[in-house]
């Protein structure tokens, strides 16, 4: 199966990194990408076939991976329509529909929207994915297969609940990032050294991960284990209940779906006109 990735960027390169080291061959993998600098990096990182031209790039590809920026997918797209034709299109980029990507693409129908994320590079992401009618058992099962190289797949049976999963699992390496960062500068605000608190935050996160992905226990009932009742972590808990850090959360993630759900709208919209009075480098900003 040869695949044709358009925009060689942050996520395409965490897909074909975690496809080549689980064993993908380069030489079935090749990149449109417009960026010299970009290209150079993929060429010589991964031993991929680039082109700038995506009727060269995707012409003996079964499957296109749309790799660029959401704001950047009509102008990369629209004019080479003709190029999809019968193959599988698989788009990541957040908040753009199927419908818009079919009509985009000349009434395309065999579209898969999905929502990897960056621990790919390293085989260990997760993909949520969902489907257009049309699309067969078998391209549904290609689609599977690519995305499973690099970590886990989950299908959606509605296209919605992909706002949910961008916000999600989507964004959610960065939170865990974020997290790290606060876990790291504590520690180091206590007196540990950076790299000894780095080493320990990561570590307690991966630990805790596996024991929550191998235990058959609510969340709720690890947590409570570590919680010894008049001890130090109840303390802890107690300081971020106080500082409603779970509410805060919960409101992240609704404002990443309704960002989501509004690139969707607002691209739509712009490509049917309803937004050309706005300037492309400005209208990308949220509304709120
Ligand atoms: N970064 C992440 O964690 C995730 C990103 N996504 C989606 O993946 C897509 C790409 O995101 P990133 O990789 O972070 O962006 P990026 O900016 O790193 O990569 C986009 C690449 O596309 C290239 N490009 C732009 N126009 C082009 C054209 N007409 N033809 C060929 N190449 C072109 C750019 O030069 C750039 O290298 C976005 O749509 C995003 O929503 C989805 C899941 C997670
Ligand atoms: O922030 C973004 O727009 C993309 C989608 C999910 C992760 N990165």
């Amino acid at each position: 199966m040869n695949i044709a990735f358009i925009g060689g960027g942050n996520m395409a390169r965490a897909m074909i990194g975690g496809m080549i080291q689980h064993g993908y061959d380069a030489a079935q993998i090749s990149v449109v990408e417009i960026d010299a600098q970009q290209q150079q990096q993929l060429v010589e990182k991964y031993g991929v076939t680039i082109t700038a031209s995506i009727a060269e790039g995707i012409q003996d590809s079964d499957v296109a991976v749309l790799a660029v920026k959401p704001q950047q997918l009509h102008a990369a797209i629209s004019e080479t329509a003709p190029s999809f034709q019968n193959k599988l299109v698989i788009s990541i980029a957040a908040g753009i529909r199927t419908s818009d990507l079919s009509q985009w693409l000349d009434q395309h129908e065999f579209i898969i929207r999905a929502m990897p994320n960056t621990p790919a590079l390293v085989g260990k992401g997760v993909t949520g994915l969902y489907a257009l009618p049309r699309v067969s058992a078998q391209q549904k099962e290609q689609a599977s297969k690519i995305l499973e190289g690099i970590g886990a797949v989950v299908w959606v049976r509605k296209e919605v609940q992909l706002d949910a999963v961008t916000a999600l699992s989507g964004c959610g390496p960065a939170y865990v990032f974020y997290f790290l960062e606060a876990m790291q500068q504590a520690g180091t605000e206590q007196g540990l050294a950076a790299d000894v608190a780095k080493q320990l935050a990561v570590q307690t996160f991966l630990g805790a991960a596996h024991l929550a992905a191998q235990s058959d226990d609510a969340l709720e009932t690890l947590r409570a284990r570590v919680t010894s009742k008049g001890g130090v972590t109840e303390q802890a808990l107690l300081s971020m209940e106080q500082s409603n850090i779970k509410g805060a959360f919960i409101r992240a993630m609704q404002v990443a779906n309704e960002r989501s759900r509004e690139m969707g709208e607002m691209l739509s919209e712009r490509q049917t006109g309803a937004l050309d009075a706005i300037k492309p480098d400005t209208f990308f900003a949220p509304r709120r």
